[in-house]
């Protein structure tokens, strides 16, 4: 029927290191490119994580111009996915947070599975970092402009049922039937007409866009000066300590 699934797999935790990205953002490509593909189902294969975001590694310890390379494949990716003519359904059977919700923001329509151990937000203020205007034009878009406020300041990371009740999915189901229900969504929206449809997503989502194409070069360079500071290098290493301590 005209449907790809991409699995994401970057053990152990699907973080969105630079090769991941690159990889994603040239699949990705293909497949839009491809017109016997109309949707796309975003999952992953690392059992209990859909993607646990950026990886901290590109962003911890490295020097400029690293980080304005990745950054600007963070927007390439994001870019991509946003603006994409095909449609997205995320099947999202694990954590998500950040870089994680991300992805699944961009889809059309978000299937979770209800398991309360998987959460899913923008969490990076939790990090001692900020969310860039960007992604927070997405929340803002997908859950409104007083609970991305509050979600963002918080850094909430939202169980199943919370992030079904705010928005940020659409859909919870019983953790076995997360692809079921994701391929039954596709059909429907497979129903649409290509040419509406398409036209109707870029009419919603073309300002967002729009709106970080015009400044891409400054994104990277906020990006970088921000990243590059002591203070923020100081928070990443924090919180890389305590992912690890979380272990044992
Ligand atoms: C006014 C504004 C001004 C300026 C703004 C300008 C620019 C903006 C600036 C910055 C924007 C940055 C945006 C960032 C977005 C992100 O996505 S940041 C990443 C956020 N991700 C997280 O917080 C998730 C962290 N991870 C977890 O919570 C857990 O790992 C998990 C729930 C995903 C999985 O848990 P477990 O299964 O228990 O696995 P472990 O915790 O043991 O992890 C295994 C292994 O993986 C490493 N790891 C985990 N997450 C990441 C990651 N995101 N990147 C890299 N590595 C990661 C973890 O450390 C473990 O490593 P080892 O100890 O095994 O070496």
């Amino acid at each position: 029927m005209g449907v790809a699934v991409m699995k994401l797999r970057n053990p152990p935790v699907n973080s969105l290191s630079l090769e991941c990205l690159t990889e994603f953002t040239i699949s990705l490509e293909k497949l839009e490119n491809d017109k016997s593909i109309r949707g796309v189902i975003l999952t992953s294969e690392c059992p209990g994580i859909f993607s646990a975001g950026l990886d901290l590694l590109e962003m911890y310890g490295r020097n400029p111009a690293h980080y304005a390379e990745y950054w600007k494949n963070v927007q390439e990716l994001w870019l991509r996915l946003y603006t994409s003519n095909m449609i997205l359904v995320s099947a999202i059977n694990g954590a998500s947070p950040a870089g994680g919700c991300l992805l699944a923001l961009c889809c059309d329509y978000r299937v979770m599975a209800d398991n309360p151990k998987y959460t899913i937000g923008l969490n990076e203020s939790l990090l001692g970092i900020v969310a860039p205007f960007w992604f927070k034009d997405m929340y803002v878009n997908t859950i409104g402009h007083r609970e991305a406020e509050r979600a963002l300041q918080l850094g909430t990371l939202f169980s199943p049922a919370e992030a079904l009740k705010v928005g940020v999915v659409d859909e919870v189901v019983p953790e076995d039937q997360v692809h079921s229900k994701a391929r039954s969504v596709m059909t429907k929206w497979l129903a649409i007409p290509d040419h509406s449809r398409q036209l109707t997503k870029n009419m919603m989502r073309k300002a967002t866009a729009d709106n970080l194409i015009k400044q891409r070069e400054a994104d990277i360079q906020n990006f970088t000066s921000f990243i590059s500071k002591d203070s923020i290098q100081k928070s990443l290493h924090m919180y890389l300590e305590k992912l690890k301590q979380k272990k044992g």
